[in-house]
């Protein structure tokens, strides 16, 4: 069984050489699996997931994201998996953390996997 919470955050950043300071629209999906609880059948209770979630939006949401720690060189890759990590301190059901940028149809993103983490 698997379930996935979705939230967005609008931030700008720069990635030198790359691009200079910019914003953007992200879309964050959680993942989370596991053994079902028996009577409600999920793996995570995504009442508890909300509130991780409320929390890291807090820090995203409307920011310049390379001042953040841990964030100083803001690739999709480094966001996905400093959002996966700061998750995963409480939330062992996580399995991976998909993030996108950009319009419907022309987003670009990545997928951060448990699997992954080191
Ligand atoms: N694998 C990755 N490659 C690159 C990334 C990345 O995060 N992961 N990022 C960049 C730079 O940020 C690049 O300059 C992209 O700039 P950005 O404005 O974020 O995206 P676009 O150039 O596609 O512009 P749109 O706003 O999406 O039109 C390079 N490589
Ligand atoms: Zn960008």
């Amino acid at each position: 069984m698997e379930t996935y919470k979705e939230f967005t955050f609008e931030a700008a950043h720069k990635l030198e050489p790359y691009s200079g300071l910019h914003g953007h629209s992200f879309k964050v999906s959680v993942h989370l699996v596991g053994e079902p609880d028996p009577v409600f059948g999920w793996a995570a209770n995504l009442y508890e997931v909300e509130k991780q979630i409320d929390a890291i939006h807090g820090i995203l949401d409307h920011t310049y994201l390379n001042d953040i720690e841990g964030l100083s060189v803001p690739s999709l890759e480094n966001l996905a998996k400093w959002i996966f990590d700061k998750l995963a301190e409480k939330s062992p059901a996580l399995d991976r953390v998909e993030l996108k940028r950009g319009a419907e149809g022309q987003a670009e993103g990545c997928i951060y996997r448990r699997r992954e983490a080191a």
